[in-house]
């Protein structure tokens, strides 16, 4: 018997499977195909139908479902040895062929070497670990189901381990594969190797005859005979060869086919697309892949809007699912053969059945497929359609025996299912966090461009002020280069008056060198700088200047100017001064050669002169031979006899 039950999802349970039952026989555990978890594919459903057929528990149509119409073993089926042929004498007349889901991998079951290839399912209950399968995967738009396996191929040497007693490989429990060939060109919409499965098939329900293989040459609802559970099983290349045989002769199938008329009894359509029931999934009438358990693919992929509403159904699910359980058991046939038709759920049956057709389908508490209820009935989401004819006659049977079981119980058992559903709802929130993680940012970014926006007007305000500025400061200079001004000076200087030329040994700048020498009988005597200009400006007079200075801070001291004059022709001078004491006076005397002697012809000064008031000051200036001009002054106070005062020496610094 296959572990999925009595029979697959396109060979319900066969009418003579009825009989044995009473004697349970377990079968032995001779699959090569351990699971994830360790444990043999199909154990615990082989457990269950230990159970069943030992007439405590119903076999519900769900459980039909899991079986393979391919004719190959289904995961976890008796295959090999003693267990082979046992197993091959009870197993149904369809089963399920385990294909690698890898991208760009065709291994499957019974292709090769036996042994040479495992297959082991996804974690699905183990999310953390689900996760890291479906990452190494990588196949987009994709959802593992319980049909969903992994070849040995994919997976490290150290990613097993090895049974005591029989050496049987088994994959260890945290093992996840690595080994892909993700560069291949992907094939397929959920981007899978294997575009034999789905794409080309076709049915008028959820389940019909196999369609085709990889070659895309199969058409709409051809179905061996493997799949008939009327008919004994044969080898799958003689089923496909007949399969293939019957799809070049009628494309929608022998109007004999069981598996076709199962089919159309739970399909509306009856032209529409079916699945290959031994495959994972097959197309659904509206082109959606199909999964051997009747789940639409696109059941399993939420749009990205409606993730959650899409968990939430399948919690909906769940609860039903559990709720079915709990309802009391179906009458026993016949009773309750008509009523099974009216029992069907609307949501699951699909649409209309023909007149016999309505028996396959499921009762209620029989929904065979995880397929979430989504509030409005897709046509690819076909619950019911999977249970053929012949199937409800078993299930009839059976469910009168125990409160009926759904294989739902196994794919969503109930810690399980609720683990799987809760990791996808982390995977929304977390994906929903991301979302506004992004959104804030994005928020950030925008704000930041408002500040910086802001901040690039500023800027250009500002360089319109400096440019505002800038034009005003042009104007304003232009407007200083345009006041009126004195008329440039010449570039020669002004021609002497001869007048002056006796004293034209005294023209130039000239500056204390060395330091002048202060002295006066009330005074200590001190040192100071000057710096002396005698020029014309072709009048017949001298201009001086005489500007003292502190040696050390050169802060101005005694300050004086004034005019030189000459009587014409005479070698008189008169020497005009005014000082920064509040003195001026008038010094008259005589030039020869190149010495003047001076003395003071009237001495006026301000009403408050600093005392003692000087009284007579006479000067001497000569050049002396070294080209230096010298100046002695002396001086007479009101306390002081004359004495001199000051002695210096400049050195002429110009022309
Ligand atoms: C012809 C020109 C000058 C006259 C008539 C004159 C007159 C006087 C008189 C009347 C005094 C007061 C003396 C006293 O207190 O007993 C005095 C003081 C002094 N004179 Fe002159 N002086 C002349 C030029 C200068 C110059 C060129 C310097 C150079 C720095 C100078 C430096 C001083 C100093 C430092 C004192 C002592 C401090 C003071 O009383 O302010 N004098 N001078």
């Amino acid at each position: 018997m296959s572990p999925y039950g009595a029979a697959g999802p396109g060979a319900p349970a066969h009418p003579r499977r009825r009989e044995p039952r009473a004697a349970p026989r377990r079968v032995p555990e001779t699959s090569g195909e351990p699971r994830a978890d360790g444990r043999r594919p199909g154990g615990g459903r082989r457990h269950l139908a230990v159970r069943r057929r030992g007439g405590r528990l119903p076999r519900p149509a769900a459980v039909y479902l899991r079986a393979s119409p391919r004719g190959g073993p289904a995961p976890g089926s008796a295959r090999r040895g003693e267990g082979r042929s046992l197993a091959a004498s009870r197993r149904p007349r369809t089963e399920m062929v385990i294909c690698c889901a890898a991208a760009n991998c065709s291994n499957r079951q019974g292709k090769g070497e036996k042994r040479a290839v495992s297959f082991h399912r996804f974690p699905l209950k183990d999310s953390k670990r689900l996760i890291q399968w479906l990452k190494a995967v990588q196949r987009d738009n994709w959802t593992p189901t319980k049909y969903s396996f992994l070849c040995s191929e994919h997976f490290t040497k150290d990613s097993f381990s090895k049974r005591l007693e029989d050496q049987h490989r088994l994959l260890k429990p945290t093992a996840v594969p690595s080994i892909f060939h993700l560069t291949e060109k992907k094939r397929g919409a959920a981007g899978h190797g294997r575009t034999r499965r789905k794409d080309s098939r076709k049915a008028s329900g959820g389940l019909r005859g196999r369609a085709s293989e990889a070659d895309g040459k199969g058409t709409a609802g051809s179905s061996s005979s493997s799949e008939n559970p009327m008919a004994k099983p044969e080898s799958l290349k003689s089923r496909r060869a007949a399969r293939q045989e019957r799809v070049r002769q009628s494309p929608q199938g022998p109007p004999g086919d069981a598996l076709d008329t199962t089919v159309s009894s739970s399909r509306a359509a009856a032209s529409a697309p079916t699945r290959d029931v031994g495959d994972d999934s097959a197309t659904s009438p509206d082109g959606g892949l199909v999964d051997k358990s009747g789940i639409s693919k696109d059941d399993f992929t939420p749009p990205g809007s409606g993730a959650c509403k899409f968990i939430g159904s399948l919690h909906s699910y769940s609860f039903s699912s559990r709720h079915t359980r709990e309802r009391p058991s179906v009458p026993r046939e016949p009773v309750d053969r008509k009523r099974l038709k009216k029992d069907v759920e609307p949501s699951c049956s699909g649409t209309s059945l023909g007149p016999e057709k309505g028996l396959a389908q499921s009762p209620p508490s029989s929904s065979l497929t995880a397929t979430p209820q989504k509030p409005s009935q897709s046509p690819s989401a076909p619950p019911t359609d999977v249970t053929p004819k012949p199937a409800a006659e078993a299930v009839q049977s059976e469910h009168s025996d125990a409160s009926p079981m759904s294989i739902n119980e196994v794919i969503l058992s109930a810690s399980g299912a609720c683990r799987l559903i809760d990791s996808l709802h982390s995977y929304c929130f977390s994906s929903r966090q991301s979302k506004s993680q992004v959104c804030c940012l994005r928020e950030q970014v925008e704000k930041k461009n408002g500040e910086l926006k802001s901040l690039r007007q500023r800027v250009s305000r500002s360089d319109s002020q400096v440019r505002k500025l800038q034009e005003k400061l042009d104007e304003l200079q232009k407007a200083g280069t345009s006041r009126p001004s004195l008329p440039p000076p010449s570039r020669e200087p002004p021609k002497m008056n001869p007048v002056v030329e006796p004293l034209s040994w005294m023209l130039g700048t000239w500056l204390s060198d060395p330091p002048g020498a202060g002295t006066f009988p009330t005074l200590q005597p001190f040192r100071y700088l000057e710096e002396v200009h005698i020029s014309h400006v072709g009048q017949p007079v001298l201009n001086f200047s005489f500007n003292a200075f502190h040696p050390d801070t050169r802060k101005p001291m005694h300050r004086e100017c004034g005019f030189i004059r000459l009587e014409p022709d005479t070698n008189k001078v008169a020497f005009v001064s005014a000082q920064n004491t509040g003195i001026v006076e008038v010094e008259e005397g005589e030039v020869n050669g190149q010495e003047l002697c001076i003395a003071s012809h009237s001495i006026a000064r301000i009403s408050f002169a600093k005392e003692p008031h000087v009284e007579q000051i006479t000067r001497k200036f000569r050049l002396n031979s070294e080209g230096k001009l010298e100046q002695t002054v002396s001086m007479a106070t009101t306390a002081q006899p004359m004495t001199q005062h000051l002695h210096v020496t400049y050195k002429k610094v110009t022309p």
